[in-house]
């Protein structure tokens, strides 16, 4: 679905590489989580897939015939005066989508009662839902999310995890995302991409979590 080869980024053009040698291979129907420390270069990484951003050397690969994208919370503005319904209608004409029915976008992240909301009324979880929702219109065959689970709480990060592993298990969806949340990813990832220092490897969650208790001398919960 989506190959990276030794794909090198700065945001200067040059050295120091925030992202050096980077190649993955993800395959279709796959489920893979970016994972990290904070300033690591995850984001950076999905903005080149998703062509925001150039690569100064290297090349990305995709096959997905559409993408479905969730950016990190973004800030918001309560004072913007849009419903619900209104994101995802615009979101619908954007795509050329002939009909749309509501119900049915909001109800596979729970939010079908809150289609008349001012978005600025919304707390960050439902905001984050609806946008999950709305990445879902159109059928996308790639959906990259970046971060899906923050400012949500932990029954609907229940609800919106179970989702994104039934649509990637039944309906063959791949799955790239970003995460901190590794007791939910965890249990729905096919394996993790981990970024340090530049570089990035693919590893099963149980190493990660290993290398993360070796390294930090911490507990991991999954
Ligand atoms: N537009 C930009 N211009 C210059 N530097 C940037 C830009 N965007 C991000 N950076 C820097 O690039 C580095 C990587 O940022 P990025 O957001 O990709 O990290 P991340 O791994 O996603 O972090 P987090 O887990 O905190 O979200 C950071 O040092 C950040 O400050």
């Amino acid at each position: 679905m989506l190959d990276i080869e030794n794909l090198y980024f700065s945001y200067t053009g040059r050295e120091p590489w925030l992202l050096e040698d980077i190649s993955l291979h993800v395959p279709k129907g796959s489920y893979i989580s970016i994972v990290g420390n904070n300033g690591s270069g995850k984001s950076t990484l999905l903005k080149l897939i998703l062509h925001f951003l150039a690569p100064v050397k290297g090349t990305i690969r995709c096959e997905a015939s559409r993408i479905g994208y969730v950016p990190q919370m973004p800030s918001r503005d309560h004072a913007f005066p849009i419903t619900v319904a209104e994101v995802i209608h615009s979101y619908g004409k954007l795509l050329h989508l002939k009909s749309i029915s509501l119900k049915d976008v909001l109800s596979v992240t729970g939010m079908e009662d809150y289609r008349g909301e001012l978005m600025g009324n919304l707390s960050g979880g439902q905001h984050q839902k609806v946008l999950i929702a709305r990445a879902l219109m159109g059928s996308p065959d790639l959906l990259i999310l970046d971060e899906p689970s923050t400012g949500v709480d932990l029954a609907s990060q229940r609800e919106i995890y179970g989702e994104l592993s039934r649509l990637n298990r039944e309906k063959g969806l791949t799955v790239l995302a970003v995460e901190h949340n590794m007791e939910e990813a965890g249990q729905v990832s096919s394996g993790l991409y981990h970024v340090d220092g530049g570089k990035g490897h693919l590893c099963s969650v149980s190493h990660y979590i290993e290398e993360y208790i070796k390294k930090e001398g911490g507990h991991v919960q999954l």
